[in-house]
């Protein structure tokens, strides 16, 4: 296989729990730089997807290259840490450690065990989080217990501390389901606006249509394992949506 720009291509990937049939026949490519919405009804298949894009999950069968490795040439660790950042729905965050800390335990994958463990007693590369905490307008807590913070905070916490990891791809699954309306909107922008920045690959999962199309270049769409459609943003329809959602059962 011959590789461009691509940053991600998968061939007929196939994923099943059990008798379950969670991706079927899935084959797609993703290149540097792009920032994507991956959509679609629930249990479509997207946090499978992602997660055998983060290589934390391997398909059953199919093909898989990032960066034009396979992910047995990937050791476990390190490079796929400085290679890939992952932001979830539940934070991530450690509740009891103050905002500095988790804010800099995106170094983590950086650092020596020594460092590491010293980090949790007294923070390490603390410019670096100073940085990162002015960028997601949160300098003023950098003391603060975590969990003293609300949802939305503690997401924009998950934020600064991916600025710190300086991945070259974000992978966010579903990363504002438990923010109200105006917070996901507030942390879409910030995550679309700063993997521009910094020239990051950004895969979302969203169930938002509207944040999907409002910040997005690109639109996957899955249903029941499959991808529906695939198409930049200003070629999706209103059609296309309300089919996508349509709760009529389709085929596995
Ligand atoms: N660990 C698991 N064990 C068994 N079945 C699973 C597991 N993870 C996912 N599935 C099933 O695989 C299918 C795809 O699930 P997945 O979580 O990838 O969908 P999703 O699109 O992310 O859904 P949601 O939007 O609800 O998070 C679903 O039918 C789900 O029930």
């Amino acid at each position: 296989m011959a590789f461009q720009n691509e940053q991600f291509v998968l061939k007929n990937i196939e994923k099943k729990y059990g008798e379950n049939r969670a991706l079927s026949s899935l084959s797609l490519c993703i290149h540097k730089g792009e920032r994507i919405a991956l959509i679609g009804p629930s249990g479509a298949g997207k946090s499978t997807l992602l997660n055998i894009l983060a290589m934390i999950i391997q398909p059953d069968s199919g093909e898989y290259w990032l960066d034009g490795m396979t992910s047995s040439q990937y050791k476990a660790g390190k490079t796929l840490s400085r290679k890939l950042g992952i932001i979830r729905q539940q934070f991530d965050l450690v509740p009891n450690l103050p905002v500095i800390h988790n804010v800099l335990a995106g170094r983590l994958g950086e650092w020596g065990f020594f460092r590491s463990a010293l980090s949790f007693f007294i923070p390490q590369d603390k410019n670096m989080a100073i940085h990162a905490l002015e960028r997601v307008g949160l300098l003023e807590k950098i003391y603060e217990k975590t969990a003293n913070l609300s949802g939305g905070q503690q997401q924009r916490i998950a934020l600064a501390r991916l600025l710190v990891q300086r991945p070259e791809i974000i992978l966010a699954d579903e990363p504002v389901a438990s923010l109200d309306p105006a917070r996901a909107d507030d942390i879409i922008s910030k995550l679309v606006q700063l993997a521009g920045e910094e020239n990051q690959t950004l895969i979302t999962s969203l169930h938002s249509v509207e944040l999907a199309t409002k910040y997005f270049d690109r639109i996957i769409a899955l249903r029941a394992g499959r991808i529906f459609f695939d198409l930049p943003i200003n070629e999706v329809t209103e059609h296309m949506l309300t089919d996508l959602y349509d709760l009529m059962e389709p085929e596995r």
